[in-house]
């Protein structure tokens, strides 16, 4: 077979090491297919500096990919999994999830060990309001600042001493080569993570049936159905990355086990919610716990951020 596999890429230094793993996966999986790298520049990389919710919000970064997939400039796309909208467009799909990295939190200091070793009022960067709202519920004291920027900026930012701590996800740091720098993981219990972080997926032309083949090497069945649970959450709840919604599956034998946050961004208050069912049910799951976040008032905390997102 003489096919040739053309990557849309963000031009992140994360983004190139997704998509060279995935060129990487493909050339060794399948030795007789051209893998290509197709370098974009999107409106959100451009913009660096501005709050993502005041260019365009969720779903930024991956507007222009699939532009590409779907003009034939590209046949695939290779998202972190917590930034992909829960909707695709028309004639596009998901067809291959490769296994988790480290899924966690990971906090960045270079004076402190971890979150308790934080002096009382000392300045944490991040700007997720999941992050914010966990640390807050923890340490009101904290200061919580802005962060943005892809990870080699976020690092700098703190080498700068403009910040005591800042908190990453630890996937894009260990990916990048950065893991030495991670001070302490965050268990899942003091910060659930965003639903999908950790895993990369693959986005391609639903008729290219023949690619949805050749990606199949490296899906990760495991990674696949706890992903999907956490979608369906985040689904039933309209949820992004941009907003303080926390969910984390993971897989005991054939049994599901999610957990799910809700938190109001100051910390007051977080709301919890988890279950179990079999892994084939991974989507009813998801909108189990999504609904008993929302009978616990999960839709006002939710509906206020969505309005004051409006107004910006
Ligand atoms: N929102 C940005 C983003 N998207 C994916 C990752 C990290 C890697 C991953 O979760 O797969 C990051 C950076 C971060 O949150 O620190």
């Amino acid at each position: 077979m003489s096919r040739e596999i053309r990557i849309a890429t963000r031009k992140s230094a994360l983004a190139l090491w997704q998509a060279e793993y995935v060129k990487a996966r493909l050339e060794a999986a399948h030795p007789e297919v051209r893998v290509s790298l197709v370098p974009m520049v999107s409106r959100g990389d451009k913009l660096l500096d501005a709050p993502l919710a005041k260019i365009g919000g969720k779903g930024l970064f991956v507007k222009e990919l699939e532009t590409a997939l779907l003009e034939n400039e590209a046949d695939i796309a290779v998202h972190s999994m917590k930034d992909v909208p829960m909707e695709f467009p028309e004639g596009l799909g998901l067809y291959c999830i490769c296994e988790r990295e480290d899924p966690r939190d990971a906090f960045v200091s270079n004076r402190y060990e971890n979150l308790a070793a934080l002096p009382a009022g000392a300045v944490v960067g991040t700007s997720s309001l999941r992050r914010q709202a966990q640390l807050l519920a923890r340490r009101p004291d904290l200061k919580i600042q802005f962060l943005r920027g892809n990870v080699n900026t976020r690092l700098a930012k703190l080498d700068a001493g403009e910040y005591d701590a800042i908190i990453l996800a630890a996937a894009g740091l260990i990916r990048l080569g950065f893991g030495e720098r991670i001070r302490a993981s965050m268990g899942v219990e003091e910060s659930l993570p965003a639903g999908g972080q950790g895993a990369v997926g693959i986005e391609c032309r639903t008729s290219d049936t023949e690619l949805h083949q050749l990606l199949q090497c490296m899906n990760d069945a495991d990674t696949a159905v706890r992903v999907s649970a956490e979608r369906a959450l985040n689904r039933h709840l309209n949820g992004g990355c941009q907003v303080p919604i926390a969910c984390y599956a993971v897989l005991e034998n054939d049994e599901l086990w999610l957990r799910g946050l809700v938190g109001q961004p100051d910390g007051s208050q977080l709301l919890r919610a988890e279950g179990r069912a079999p892994a084939a049910e991974a989507q009813a799951l998801g909108v189990r716990i999504a609904e008993d976040l929302l009978a616990q008032g999960a839709g006002k905390i939710l509906a206020d951020i969505y309005g004051e997102a409006g107004k910006a």
